[in-house]
């Protein structure tokens, strides 16, 4: 069979949960990291570690057939052709615009004919000209934070996430451009044998993605209180109930969505529920 070629970042803020989220999925990568390529033992694919800034084009051409990559990449070196298939839920980040705290800044339009620097030019010039704002665009590679300190530009655009790389600059984020997570991409070239396995990866993909957003909750409650008990509890379907040894009293196990948890917990508490276990669960099919 075909081997399917999955493109992840050689080094960088992707690789490690990328190569993590593939291994939740049950696929051995067998060489290491030194290595630009690997070959998986229990799935008919193939690991080519690369550039982050290099993927995007790796897709169009069809180089690779699928890819784990920041969503704001796309934005700025795609238009259109590279399709999202999955959304990862880590590496959140923004693409935004900062300017120094001194800056008196109300709106966009403070921003016209100001020079700015950013590693993301396209992603900038459309939202500048959906705006009507006319800017001297400065492209740098890195540490663009820099930029107004060292007299280069008068504002910034670039990514942020926990905003600690603004404070330490003495900048302040003003508007946010784009949102963006890793996602899974695919290649506008991938064949229809090479879909096939790809399926397979979505599916589990989607499996480990649902049980990261659940717990397994279990407790003991006594009998009388097991309709109450149950009316609170937003589970998947029906919840198990099952008899403790004790008389009088009952187990319930079932599937919470994660943040509900601590929205129910005082009522479970107020109804008697005792013994109350939270685990997480590996994968998930419904
Ligand atoms: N501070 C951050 N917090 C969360 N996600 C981030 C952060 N910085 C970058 N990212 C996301 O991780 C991706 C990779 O960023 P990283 O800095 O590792 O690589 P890069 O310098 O863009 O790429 P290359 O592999 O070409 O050197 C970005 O495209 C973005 O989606
Ligand atoms: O809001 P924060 O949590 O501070 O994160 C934002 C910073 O993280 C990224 O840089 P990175 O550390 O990846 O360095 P790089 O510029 O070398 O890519 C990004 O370019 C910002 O500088
Ligand atoms: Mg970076």
């Amino acid at each position: 069979m075909e081997r399917l070629k999955i493109a992840i970042q050689k080094s960088g803020r992707l690789n490690e949960d990328s190569l993590k989220i593939l291994k939740e999925c049950g696929i051995s990568v067998s060489n290491g990291l030194d290595q630009l390529r690997a070959t998986v033992s229990n799935f008919p694919m193939e690991i080519l570690y690369l550039r982050n800034s290099d993927i995007p084009q790796y897709l169009i051409d069809g180089v690779v057939d699928i890819a784990i990559i920041g969503e704001n990449l796309l934005v700025e070196k795609d238009s259109g052709r590279i399709d999202i298939l999955e959304r990862l839920s880590f590496s959140k980040c923004r693409v935004s615009l900062a300017v120094p705290k001194t800056f008196e800044y109300n709106n966009i339009h403070d921003l016209n004919h100001k020079k700015i620097a950013t590693s993301y030019p396209n992603t900038l010039n459309l939202f500048l000209k959906e705006k009507g704002i006319e800017a001297e665009l400065h492209n740098i590679s890195g540490s663009v934070e820099i930029a107004p300190n060292i007299g280069l530009a008068d504002a910034i655009c670039d990514i942020v996430s926990s905003g600690s790389t603004l404070f330490k600059n003495n900048l302040k984020e003003v508007e946010v451009i784009a949102k963006s997570e890793a996602v899974l991409a695919v290649s506008p070239l991938i064949s229809a044998k090479k879909k096939e396995t790809l399926d397979k990866l979505r599916f589990r993909l989607q499996s480990v993605l649902k049980a990261r957003n659940f717990k397994y909750i279990l407790m003991n409650v006594p009998n009388d209180k097991i309709e109450e008990v149950i009316s609170i509890l937003p589970g998947m379907r029906s919840p198990t109930v099952l008899p403790l040894a004790e008389e009088g009293w009952s187990s319930i196990h079932t599937v919470i969505e994660k943040n509900k948890f601590w929205e129910v917990i005082d009522e479970l508490q107020q109804l008697g529920a005792e013994g109350i276990l939270v685990a997480p669960i590996e994968k998930m099919v419904i």
